[in-house]
């Protein structure tokens, strides 16, 4: 069965970066790859943007393709958007269908910080998204719960609902929203680290203009 893998961010506004690595993790497990913007994310500010414009961002940035799409379930959800709340949503949707949470492995290092973390190895597989051939250490509670489940091939998670742990090497960009944000407020056009198509209405970026 093809893998579902989803994505997560505040995306206030997605960006090359993130497109990149998901497009990448597309490609390597031979998923279809859901972006989920969250609705109020758990560790961090409000965002910029409200849900419908970052929707309306994302739904421009996602043109002309198909591997990448677009999951707004988290936006219409009250409360901090918890992962493991989305998981269980999809699970019972899905059946038994492979599910892979993708995260970058700077955030995979936090995972024990997430909201009942180990749960989330119940409910999908994990996809770590690195830089080729970087180590990222993990604290110890982290490593005794994914020392096991690593596998090096998709075939692996193909096999199972949930469970394993791979990682994922693709090509980071140096990229945030945040410095988007800056750049935006401070009036100018980073027309190469954004989608192209976002230059085409002005309204779209507006909310990030001062
Ligand atoms: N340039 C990038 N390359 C790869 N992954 C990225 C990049 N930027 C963000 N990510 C990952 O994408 C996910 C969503 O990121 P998020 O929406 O917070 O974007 P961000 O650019 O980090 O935003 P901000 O600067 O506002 O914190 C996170 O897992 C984050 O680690
Ligand atoms: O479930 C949690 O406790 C949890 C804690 C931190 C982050 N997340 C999710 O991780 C994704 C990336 O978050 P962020 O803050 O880097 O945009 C986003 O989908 C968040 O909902 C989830």
């Amino acid at each position: 069965m093809k893998l579902l893998a989803i994505f997560g961010g505040t995306f206030d506004p997605v960006h090359l970066g993130h497109l990149s690595v998901a497009w990448e993790a597309a490609e390597l497990l031979d998923a279809e790859v859901r972006l989920l913007p969250a609705g109020m994310p758990p560790h961090r500010d409000a965002p910029v943007a409200s849900a419908a414009q970052r929707v309306a961002i994302l739904r421009v940035a996602l043109r002309g393709q198909s591997r990448l799409t677009l999951d707004t379930r988290e936006l219409d959800r009250a409360g901090p958007s918890f992962t493991i709340d989305t998981l269980h949503e999809l699970r019972a949707e899905q059946g038994e269908r492979p599910l892979v949470l993708l995260i970058g492995a700077d955030a995979f290092a936090n995972l024990a910080t997430w909201h009942r973390w180990r749960e989330l190895f119940q409910a999908a597989h994990i996809g770590v998204l690195s830089r080729p051939g970087a180590c990222v250490a993990l604290p110890d509670e982290l490593e005794r719960e994914v020392a096991g489940r690593r596998v090096a091939d998709t075939a692996s998670l193909r096999a199972l609902p949930s469970g394993k742990v791979i990682e994922l090497a693709v090509t980071p960009l140096e990229i945030s929203a945040t410095r988007i944000r800056e750049l935006l407020a401070a009036g100018r056009d980073p027309r190469y680290l954004l989608p192209g198509g976002l230059f085409d209405d002005p309204g779209l970026l507006a909310p990030y203009r001062h």
